[in-house]
């Protein structure tokens, strides 16, 4: 048998039910998921053999399924894919970070990933603003954009320094330019132009590694993920995944793989919207969702998001420096954590890693010895009393106050049909002064209304359970700094607790928050609740 060929067989099957009996006669699995009755199945072991095709070829004319093709694979599509892992924007910010994450892709030979990458450091801003010049600036003065200068200098520069052939991203710097003078022309930039015009960040970013892994020998192929099934709704800047997505992916990637493997370097954030064809994006931050789906649709055992901090830590470092790694989370935890506002992890980012139940790992490109945090369906929640610290801050409240509300019902009803008849949505954007005052004037109709600006929310992600130690410990602090809550929440999740302060108060609360419960001893904690000796240090 060591020398017996390996195929593999692409059949037109004209049921499932067949396939799935010669599925069992045969010991062949199918990687990817039934997409029109066209299925690709390959060898699980070396039985393939030029007879074992001739016989495939006669019971396939019994059964009146054709044979589309059957190619000799590589033995390495035997081995599946393991992994996927996402490399952020300051992971691959130029040539030399380029260089360390292909090194540290390579540097785990029992895994065969599949990579997903990020705009190259700020390009996505760049971009952005970039768009916003062009929208005014006139057809002529387009290449003087510094932010348009700055691009090109980045990956003209980046890809001379890996020496790496200029014509894998030509093409795209001179469409950019059109596409900017475009907007110059029609001095306009919609959100559907704005998805178009970011794209051209992850696509030139996965162009540029791609071709320097194969420079290396490290045989990799790239792959824009609006081509490869990312099927999205069409909320240009913000698209949703569809479910189509899954299997559509998976049968890309996976049937390139098995009739010829290559490292895949997917670009993160971008999709294709189901309706209007065109590129969406996934919201900002949107690579991290991308490679949750890879991870969901292939099946994977493990998914990787590299970034700049050595895993999800126990606050925003920005806000404060002493912020420290929190070694394990839920999916609900995480999930919770990004959707209000914790900048590391897209809000959408956890949905597909929990339905597949895959662990997620965030790890630091820059430190890749730091064991970073692991995120699983469930962890040992003997000891957790509080996991992170969130601040979510310029927050508008709207506090609503009605008398008649008293047993009434329908009144939360025409409060939200407000919102509704509005087109607001609380979460999803900003809201410009003249929506707010729109809602305020309809509110009015009902109940006492006031609006009150420039607050925000501190989110206290932990373990519920244990609730009245937290609060106990957290109205402490404040009470310490004189600050009021103006509003208190429990999520729905039941990790989180919110509450609300003002905005110029509310760094120095989670810093504060911060030392309390993550700089002293968590029995000494219960026991200074207890025994109402603690004193919020400041
Ligand atoms: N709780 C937190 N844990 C870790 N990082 C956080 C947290 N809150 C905010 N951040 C910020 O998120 C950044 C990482 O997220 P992001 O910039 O999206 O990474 P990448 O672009 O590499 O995917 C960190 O550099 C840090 O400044
Ligand atoms: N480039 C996009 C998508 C993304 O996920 O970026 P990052 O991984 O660097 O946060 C953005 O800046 O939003």
């Amino acid at each position: 048998m060591a020398n017996a060929l390996q195929f593999c067989a692409t059949v037109q099957a004209a049921s499932p039910v067949f396939s799935k009996r010669m599925h069992c006669q045969s010991s062949w699995h199918r990687p990817s998921p039934p997409l029109n009755y066209n299925y690709k199945f390959v060898a699980t072991s070396l039985v393939l053999s030029k007879r074992s095709r001739r016989s495939l070829k006669v019971s396939c004319e019994a059964a009146n399924v054709d044979l589309l093709e059957t190619n000799k694979i590589d033995k390495e599509a035997e081995k599946k894919i393991t992994c996927v892992m996402k490399f952020g924007g300051s992971s691959v910010a130029s040539a030399e970070r380029m260089r360390e994450v292909a090194e540290l892709i390579l540097s785990f030979p029992n895994e065969r990933p599949v990579i997903v990458l990020s705009a190259m450091g700020k390009t996505t801003n760049n971009l952005l603003l970039a768009g916003e010049k062009a929208v005014c600036c006139g057809v002529t003065n387009v290449d003087s954009i510094e932010e348009l200068g700055f691009i090109k200098e980045l990956h003209k520069r980046t890809v001379k320094e890996l020496e790496v052939d200029e014509s894998v991203i030509a093409k795209h710097l001179e469409e950019l330019e059109q596409l900017l003078k475009g907007i110059a022309m029609m001095k306009e930039l919609t959100p559907r132009t704005k998805d178009y015009l970011v794209s051209f960040g992850e696509c030139m970013s996965t162009r540029i590694f791609a071709a320097y892994m194969n420079k290396i020998g490290a045989k990799a192929r790239q792959y824009d993920a609006f081509e490869i099934g990312f099927i999205t709704t069409d909320d240009f800047t913000n698209a949703d995944i569809l479910e189509a997505t899954y299997p559509a992916v998976a049968k890309s990637l996976l049937g390139d793989w098995i009739s010829d493997p290559a490292i895949p370097i997917v670009t993160g954030f971008l999709g294709k919207g189901w309706r209007s064809c065109a590129i969406t994006t996934l919201g900002r931050g949107g690579s991290d969702l991308t490679a949750t789906t890879i991870g969901k649709a292939l099946g994977l055992s493990e998914i990787q998001v590299w970034k700049d901090v050595d895993g999800v830590l126990t606050c925003d470092p920005n806000i404060y420096p002493h912020a420290e790694p929190v070694p394990y989370l839920t999916f609900d935890e995480a999930a919770e954590l990004a959707y209000f506002g914790a900048q590391v992890l897209h809000p959408q980012s956890m949905r597909p890693a929990r339905e597949g139940d895959i662990p997620v790992r965030v790890k630091n490109s820059y430190n890749p010895n730091a064991p970073g945090t692991l995120i699983t369906r469930a962890r040992d929640m003997s000891k957790a009393v509080l996991t992170s610290i969130v601040l979510k801050r310029n927050v508008t409240m709207l506090d609503i106050v009605s008398t008649r509300m008293l047993g009434q019902f329908g009144f939360l009803a025409k409060v939200f049909s407000t919102f509704e008849d509005l087109g607001i949505s609380l979460w999803s954007r900003e809201l410009i002064q003249q929506e707010l005052d729109h809602v305020v004037e309809d509110l009015e109709k009902i109940a006492v209304v006031n609006l009150l600006q420039r607050r925000s929310i501190i989110s206290l992600i932990g373990n519920v359970q244990r609730s009245s130690l937290i609060l106990e410990k957290a109205f402490h602090v404040l009470r310490t700094l004189g600050v009021n809550v103006q509003m208190i929440s429990q999520g729905a999740s039941k990790v989180n607790i919110s509450l609300i302060v003002n905005d110029d108060e509310a760094e120095q609360c989670v810093k504060s928050l911060h030392k309390a419960f993550f700089e002293t001893d968590i029995s000494e904690l219960e026991w200074e609740c207890v025994s109402g000796n603690g004193s919020a240090s400041t």
